[in-house]
């Protein structure tokens, strides 16, 4: 059996604060390092080894890495950084709370922004201090595959050659994978994984640092697809997510 984890990342200061966060490398809060450990500590109860592992350029991301593998003594196997598992970029909507957003605009507006599958938001200006174009992180990558918004279909897009000839068939050589990212990059493999319609995707939310596990046989044909907890606790958490831009 070969088994894949995508994991959230935990909670970021920005989720706190309810702000669209995109490619903005903001860092996890307290509370978010201590969702990591105890994923950490799920995966290692569940009797997880895993063999290689994938994150974003953005730290939130890297982190809840770190500390899963932490909890699990792992620090040593290889880890694969790629900017194509970074958050959908948010454009202009980044850094803004997304409940004052929805008063603003309505919350119908903004659950397309969030959720729609082609509709991006307004793009950041080329010249924007937040721009890609100008971080140096992003500097070999070239210019005209950088966002300065995403819809989903175009995060689908960016990702979905890197999921497909790097991070998929490392499961030939691992039993176990594991992703850590961000709600929106893992919302476009897990559409890829179960042939999720673009209509049906708007509907799926994911919680902060909750294993998603997917199990396959040796062909690599999917079996099943769990959270790792309570499913009740995972449901209100979920619902918790879809809930965070209604109009204040
Ligand atoms: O702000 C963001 O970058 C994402 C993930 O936190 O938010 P949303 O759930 O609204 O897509």
């Amino acid at each position: 059996m070969k088994r894949l984890v995508l994991l959230r990342h935990g909670e970021s200061v920005w989720n706190k604060e309810n702000r669209f966060t995109g490619w903005t490398d903001v860092d996890l809060t307290e509370k978010g390092v201590q969702e990591a450990l105890s994923a950490g500590e799920q995966l290692k109860k569940a009797g997880f080894r895993f063999g290689k592992a994938y994150t974003s350029y953005l730290k939130r991301a890297i982190k809840t890495l770190n500390n899963v593998l932490d909890v699990m003594d792992l620090d040593w196997i290889p880890v694969e950084k790629d900017w194509r598992l970074n958050e959908k970029h948010y454009g202009m909507l980044q850094g803004l709370n997304k409940a004052e957003t929805a008063a603003k605009y309505g919350d119908e507006q903004v659950l397309i922004w969030r959720r729609s599958f082609d509709v991006p938001p307004a793009p950041l200006a080329k010249d924007d201090e937040r721009s890609p174009l100008i971080d140096p992180r992003y500097a070999a990558i070239d210019p005209k595959d950088l966002p300065l918004t995403e819809s989903l279909k175009d995060t689908i897009h960016r990702l979905l050659p890197y999921w497909n000839e790097t991070i998929f068939p490392t499961l030939k050589e691992c039993d176990d994978v594991i992703v850590t990212a961000h709600g929106n990059s893992l919302r476009s493999i897990i559409k890829e994984l179960k042939g999720i319609s673009d209509k049906d995707i708007i509907s799926l939310n994911l919680p902060t640092a909750i294993p998603y596990v997917f199990e396959f046989d040796d062909n690599l044909k999917l079996q099943k697809d769990y959270f790792l907890g309570d499913p009740e606790v995972i449901k209100k958490l979920m619902e918790a997510v879809a809930n965070q831009a209604k109009g204040v």
